[in-house]
C-alpha cells in the first residue's frame, strides 16, 4: 500500500482525496492530513480515515512514501524541507514558491543528499514534455498569456487596488516577468514558474481579466532551436475555487498514478 499525507485540504487537496477513495489511484491510503482550518481536516478524515496531525512536523513523522503540498507558497518551505529531511518525497502544487532561486537550490540540493524526489506536476498547463526535450537545444523566448474571470483573480485585483465593478471589458492586469508576476498573482499562475523552471528560461507573463471569461485559458509560446511549441488550454474552473482549474488537481492524480506504472509514456 502507497502511504501518503497531505497538507491543504481544499479543493485539490479534497480531489486527490476522492481519487484515491474511488480507486483511481490505485492501492493507496491517505494516511495523514493537516490543514490550518481544522473544519477542512475533519472532512477529509471522514472521507478518508486518515489521521488529523496537528501540524506539519506531527505529519511528517507519520509513516508516509509520499508528502502532497496543496496549501500555499507560504508553507513549501517548511512542508518540503521538512518531508526530505524526515526521508520522504514530496510533491508540490504551489510550485510558484520556486521562483526563489535559493529556496530552489536548498530543496534540490536536500532531496539531493537525502536520496528522495521533488515532484512538480504540469499543473494546469500542457506541453511540458516537448519544453524539456527543446530545453536541450537552446531556448529563445518564454511566453504565457493567461486569460481568467475576474473572479479568479479577484484577491490580487483587489490588492493591486482595482475596483472589480469597473472592469468591464477584458483589460491587461499585468505584463512582466514570472518573478514579479508570482509575487502580484499568488493564487494564480504558479504555472508561469513550473514552465519557467522546465524551460529553465524566465518566462515573460501577460494576465488578462475577462468579466465575459468562463474558462481559465493559458496560452504558451516556446521558441527554441528545436522549435516552436504552441499550447493554448481552456480550463474548467473548480466550483470550490475558481482561482484553481480542475486540470490542476487531475495533473496531481495522474502523477501519483503513474508512480507505480510501469511503463512511462511522455517524456
Ligand atoms: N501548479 C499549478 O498548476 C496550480 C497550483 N495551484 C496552487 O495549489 C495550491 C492549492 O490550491 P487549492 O486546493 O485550489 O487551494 P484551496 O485554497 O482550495 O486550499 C488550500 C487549503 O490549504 C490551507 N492552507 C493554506 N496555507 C496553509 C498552511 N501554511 N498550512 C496549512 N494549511 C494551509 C488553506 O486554508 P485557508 O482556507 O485558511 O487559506 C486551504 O484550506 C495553492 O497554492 C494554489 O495556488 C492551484 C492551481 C494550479
Ligand atoms: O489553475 C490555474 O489555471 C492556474 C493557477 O491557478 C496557478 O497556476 O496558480
Amino acid at each position: 500500500m502507497f502511504k501518503i499525507g497531505i497538507v491543504g485540504c481544499g479543493a485539490i487537496g479534497s480531489f486527490i482525496s476522492k481519487k484515491v477513495v474511488d480507486g483511481t489511484i490505485k492501492n493507496t491510503k491517505v494516511v495523514a492530513i493537516y490543514d490550518r482550518n481544522l473544519n477542512k481536516a475533519e472532512s477529509l478524515s471522514e472521507l478518508t480515515g486518515a489521521k488529523i496531525c496537528s501540524s506539519i512536523d506531527d505529519l511528517v513523522k507519520e509513516d508516509l512514501d509520499l508528502v502532497i503540498e496543496c496549501a500555499s507558497i507560504k508553507a513549501v518551505e517548511d512542508v518540503a524541507e521538512k518531508s526530505l529531511r524526515n526521508k520522504k518525497d514530496v510533491l508540490i502544487m504551489s510550485v510558484g514558491a520556486l521562483a526563489d532561486k535559493e529556496l530552489f537550490l536548498k530543496l534540490q540540493n536536500l532531496a539531493k543528499s537525502v536520496g528522495r524526489k521533488i515532484y512538480l506536476p504540469s499543473g494546469a498547463i500542457g506541453g511540458l514534455d516537448a519544453i524539456k526535450a527543446m530545453r536541450l537545444g537552446k531556448i529563445n523566448e518564454v511566453i504565457l498569456k493567461t486569460t481568467k474571470p475576474v473572479n479568479a483573480l479577484e484577491d490580487a485585483l483587489k490588492n493591486l487596488g482595482y475596483n472589480l465593478k469597473d472592469i468591464k471589458n477584458p483589460v491587461v492586469v499585468f505584463e512582466g516577468d514570472v518573478f514579479e508576476a508570482i509575487k502580484d498573482f499568488p493564487m494564480n499562475i504558479n504555472v508561469s514558474v513550473t514552465l519557467s523552471i522546465a524551460a529553465e528560461f524566465p518566462a515573460k507573463v501577460m494576465i488578462i481579466a475577462d468579466p465575459k471569461a468562463k474558462l481559465n485559458k493559458h496560452e504558451i509560446l516556446v521558441k527554441s532551436s528545436i522549435g516552436t511549441l504552441k499550447v493554448c488550454i481552456e480550463n474548467v474552473p473548480f466550483e470550490e475555487n475558481p482561482k484553481t482549474s480542475a486540470l490542476a488537481a487531475y495533473s496531481a492524480v495522474r502523477l501519483i498514478r503513474d508512480l507505480a506504472e510501469p511503463v512511462k509514456v511522455g517524456t
